[in-house]
């Protein structure tokens, strides 16, 4: 699905119009392939899954799905065209295993669809991990790739992989947990670069809630994504709940693209001794109720959930939301 420019910038507001003002996310995929058993101790990750255990994939997809989520993320997060040849495929295997990534999520919408007599919104995102995710050395959450890797060193990376997700049949490319600036603008330029077509968000990730996990500033990080067309919603992802507001906040203030923050588990908020506790990965629909409102407000309308969170969580975050839209529509009556 090609679009043009004029049609780019609207993508993100004619989809939220659709799902009535707020979207709904899947929630973490690799860590919930774990809980259904798959290993993934392996420098492929959930990719591997695309290899051994496509059922498993769609499963996925699917329980996401009927959990309410609008927007589904491929299993590409780790699927490389360096990371399948490594592991002895040819490079024609190796772009067919990414294709199958979105295949395979675009088949599990079939499905739901098949099931359901109405048609919620449902978006197919190509998912994009970092270089430090393909290393899988730790620097996917350091962001310090050392000094002999620059920008064009992060295009030539990325860009087969981009160019195939982009011509794969998926809605957008999630380019997810980015560490760092410079991946930032190795994303921006090659989008440019190629010409790439469908839309993308850039989602960065955070340790201490004021800058993005390198030391780079969320205001710079963004303000790269705020200046690339193709570049309809810009967000974090796997960062601890707690650090997901001020976050919000400082992006609001350099872009008015729609904000998108799916968190990982992190810990949970005690309503009743009013604490931040260790998490069990599941999210209650009190907790959803309060960080949900909290995050609308300081502006973000995707909402969704990253490593050890649940179709559980999904499913809170759906009746929160569905629950808030429809108070907001008794009060305009
Ligand atoms: C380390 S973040 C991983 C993001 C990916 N979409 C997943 O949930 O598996
Ligand atoms: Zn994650």
């Amino acid at each position: 699905m090609g679009l043009g420019g004029q049609e780019t910038s609207s993508f993100v507001s004619d989809f939220l119009e659709k799902c009535g003002g707020y979207a709904v996310l899947d929630g973490g995929f690799a860590t919930e392939l774990e809980r259904h058993g798959a290993d993934l101790n392996d420098p492929l990750w959930s990719a591997k899954c695309l290899i051994s255990s496509p059922h498993l994939v769609r499963r996925v997809h699917l329980d996401y799905l009927d959990a309410g989520a609008n927007v589904i993320i491929t299993a590409s997060y780790q699927a490389t065209i360096q990371g399948f040849e490594a592991k002895g495929f040819s490079k024609e295997e190796a772009k067919a295993l990414i294709r199958k990534s979105v295949e395979i999520a675009i088949e599990a919408r079939e499905i739901y669809y098949d099931k359901l007599q109405s048609r919620r919104p449902v978006l197919v995102a190509a998912s994009v991990g970092s270089y430090g995710a393909y290393l899988a050395d730790g620097s996917e959450y350091s962001g310090n790739y050392g000094d002999a890797v620059t920008v064009e060193t992060l295009k030539d990376f990325h860009r087969e992989r981009v160019q195939i997700l982009a011509n794969s049949g998926a809605d957008l490319i999630a380019f997810e947990t980015t560490p760092n600036k410079i991946e930032a603008k190795a994303y921006a330029e090659l989008l440019e670069e190629e010409g790439i077509d469908i839309p993308a968000w850039f989602s960065f990730t955070s340790k201490d809630g004021i800058n993005v996990v390198s030391g780079d500033s969320i205001s710079e990080c963004t303000s790269i994504a705020d200046s690339c067309k193709q570049v309809v919603a810009v967000g974090i992802n796997c960062t601890p709940p707690r650090f997901i507001h001020g976050l919000v906040s400082s992006i609001r203030k350099v872009t008015s693209k729609p904000i998108v923050i799916y968190p990982n588990s992190g810990e949970t908020y005690d309503g009743l001794t009013k604490q931040w506790v260790q998490s069990s990965g599941e999210v209650d629909e009190e907790f959803a109720d309060i960080v949900i409102g909290k995050w609308r407000e300081a502006g973000a309308s995707l909402f969704g959930g990253c490593c050890r969170t649940t179709p559980n969580t999904i499913r809170a975050i759906s009746r929160v939301l569905s629950n808030q839209k429809s108070s907001a529509i008794n009060e305009d009556a």
